[in-house]
């Protein structure tokens, strides 16, 4: 079966998917032996900045086996490129093969989502949360969607280095959403007033700094992958007021610009959150919390799984 991108767009839907990940991610992170994800392999293609990526993982609870093979390269659009290929791990079969991009756009901001779920349930509460989203390629529209289809907000900010994909996208959401706003530069003080911050960008400097955000924000920062790349400043990182989260600490210490140069003390992984709502509860409201993702194989998988359960379900209709 083979599922292109407007497949995997029109059938991966956001509630199962959340719930799949959380489970994965869970499992992760308690070191369950029936969930195996090795670190991915990265290589570089000549001038270091393009890349050939292999993420593998199999999951023998839920029976399947999963690789996605990608290539990133930055500044030739779509950026990444590739395929997802989920397998029976009983069997060895294979069972789906689909479209990568679309994959790993929606999986990435659903696992933003998921960390703002977990870090900020109190901004989720509040009927007048701000939304601010740096960087208007694929990650930054898909961010915007995804957190648009989860939650209400009362306002949104967005901000790209070519600022005509910052209008683009605010202009193909003009017919859903009318509180979109664009911000000029990165000193604009409305990004004081965020509550939920997403980094979407292939930036290797920093963007944001401590004076540049408010106590309590929480930071969904997706873009670096490399020691060479970062989004956000050491002040941001090493303050006492922050707490960093990563996907994964093994991946995070070798692929995460910020949390490799700055050296900032990672606190937990996303998965040591979930079911801890002690954790959760007792990060105080001031606290400033970064959920620092670099991506991992567990969530292409549990994306495949899914799309694949689902189409399955809609064939035997
Ligand atoms: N954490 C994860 O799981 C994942 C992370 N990523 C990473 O997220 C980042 C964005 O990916 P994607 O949206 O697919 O890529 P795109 O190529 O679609 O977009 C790149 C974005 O980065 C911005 N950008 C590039 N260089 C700079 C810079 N020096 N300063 C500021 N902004 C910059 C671009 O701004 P503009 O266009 O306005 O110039 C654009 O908004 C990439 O680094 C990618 O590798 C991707 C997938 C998963
Ligand atoms: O997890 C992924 O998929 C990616 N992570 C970093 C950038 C390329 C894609």
């Amino acid at each position: 079966m083979y599922s292109d991108e407007f497949t995997v767009k029109e059938n991966l839907s956001l509630s199962p998917l959340l719930e799949v990940l959380a489970d994965v991610f869970h499992r992760y992170s308690k070191h369950d032996p029936s969930l195996e994800q090795p670190l991915r392999s990265i290589l570089p293609i000549n001038d270091q900045q393009n890349a050939l990526l292999n993420l593998p993982c199999i999951d023998t609870q839920r029976g399947y086996m999963c690789v996605k093979t990608i290539t990133s390269f930055p500044g030739i659009l779509p950026a990444i490129d590739g395929v997802v290929s989920l397998f029976n791990s009983n069997n060895g079969r294979l069972l789906l093969i689909a479209d990568a991009k679309e994959i790993t756009a929606r999986r990435t901001a659903a696992v933003s989502f998921l960390a703002t779920k977990l870090l900020a349930s109190n901004k989720l509460k509040n009927e007048n949360a701000v939304l601010t989203i740096l960087g208007c390629g694929v990650q930054g529209r898909v961010h915007l969607d995804v957190f648009t289809e989860l939650f209400k907000w009362n306002k949104i900010y967005l901000w790209s280095r070519n600022m005509t994909h910052a209008i683009n996208l605010q202009s193909d959401y003009s017919s859903k959403l009318n509180n979109i706003e664009l911000l000029e530069n990165l000193n604009d003080n409305r990004i004081l007033q965020s509550d939920v911050i997403c980094t979407c960008t292939a930036s290797k400097e920093a963007l944001l700094s401590l004076h540049q955000v408010k106590k309590g924000v929480h930071i969904n920062a997706v873009g670096s992958f490399r020691a060479t790349m970062r989004e956000l400043a050491d002040d941001l990182m090493l303050s006492s007021d922050t707490t960093v989260i990563v996907d994964s600490k093994e991946s995070a210490m070798k692929e995460a610009g910020e949390i490799i140069q700055s050296k900032a003390e990672i606190v937990a992984e996303l998965g040591e959150l979930i079911e801890n709502n002690e954790f959760c509860d007792g990060i105080s409201k001031d606290k400033i919390t970064i959920f620092k993702s670099v991506g991992m194989a567990i969530e292409d998988l549990a994306a495949a799984i899914v799309l694949y359960e689902y189409l399955q379900e809609c064939r035997e209709k």
